[in-house]
């Protein structure tokens, strides 16, 4: 099993808490990794500390990757009903800033590619405020692809969608890990959508992880 990234004996704690103890874990390599673990576990913490190991480098992780190529996305934003930029603008926010201020020819092929992968073609005139929830984490998780991320850290996405969004948006991350050789952690709660798409479960319980190989759908 190839991995990408690797934790070894980690020992986290907040002020009061010791959240893991000895934690060991590996998330393997263009696979959908779900981690699971009851409310205030740690999985967000971890996260942020495998986030910041990439500026600060810790002897506890593992990971060959350059920061643009982690995409963290968060639960769904607040993001009122007036807001100005239609979906377009706002995925294209994701490309890496240069020096002029418009988007080259290689940037706008690769919008179109994005959007177009990402269902969001037809709709990407409209303005995202006015956007559904689902078609709001669509673009959120467009504006992350134009980065060209290795690993892509999802952070409890579904828990405000409906049930028809939810399945749409990880089957969509599911297509994805080919295409765009990506690897997938998925942060949820969601049990259905586990067992239907994980490749791999990574258990956070009593200050210890596991990883499980869920059976093969
Ligand atoms: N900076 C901090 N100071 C004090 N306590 C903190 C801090 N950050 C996190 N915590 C606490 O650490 C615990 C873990 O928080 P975290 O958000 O990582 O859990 P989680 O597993 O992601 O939970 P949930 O499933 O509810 O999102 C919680 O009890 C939280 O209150």
């Amino acid at each position: 099993m190839d991995s990408i990234l690797t934790v070894k004996n980690l020992h986290l704690e907040v002020p009061n808490k010791v959240l893991f103890d000895d934690l060991s874990f590996t998330i393997p390599a263009h696979q959908l990794t779900c981690i699971t673990g009851e409310n205030g576990a740690g999985k967000t913490t971890l996260m942020k500390y495998l986030l910041n190991s990439l500026k600060r480098p810790s002897s506890h992780v593992q990971i060959n990757l350059t920061p643009q190529e982690i995409q963290y996305v968060p639960q769904l934003r607040n993001i009122d009903d007036d807001y100005p930029l239609d979906i377009k603008s706002f995925v294209s926010l994701g490309f890496k800033q240069t020096l002029i201020p418009w988007l080259t020819k290689t940037h706008r092929q690769q919008l179109q590619e994005i959007l177009a992968e990402t269902n969001l073609t037809k709709i990407k005139q409209q303005p995202l405020g006015k956007a559904s929830g689902g078609e709001k984490q669509r673009a959120y998780l467009a504006q992350a692809l134009c980065a060209a991320p290795k690993l892509l850290i999802l952070d409890e996405v579904t828990a405000n969608l409906d049930q028809k969004s939810k399945h749409e948006l990880l089957q969509l991350l599911k297509e994805l890990i080919p295409k765009r050789n990506l690897t997938v952690i998925f942060i949820s709660h969601d049990h259905e959508l586990i067992e239907k798409y994980a490749d791999y479960e990574l258990q956070l319980a009593n200050k210890h992880g596991k990883l499980i190989q869920k059976e093969a759908k």
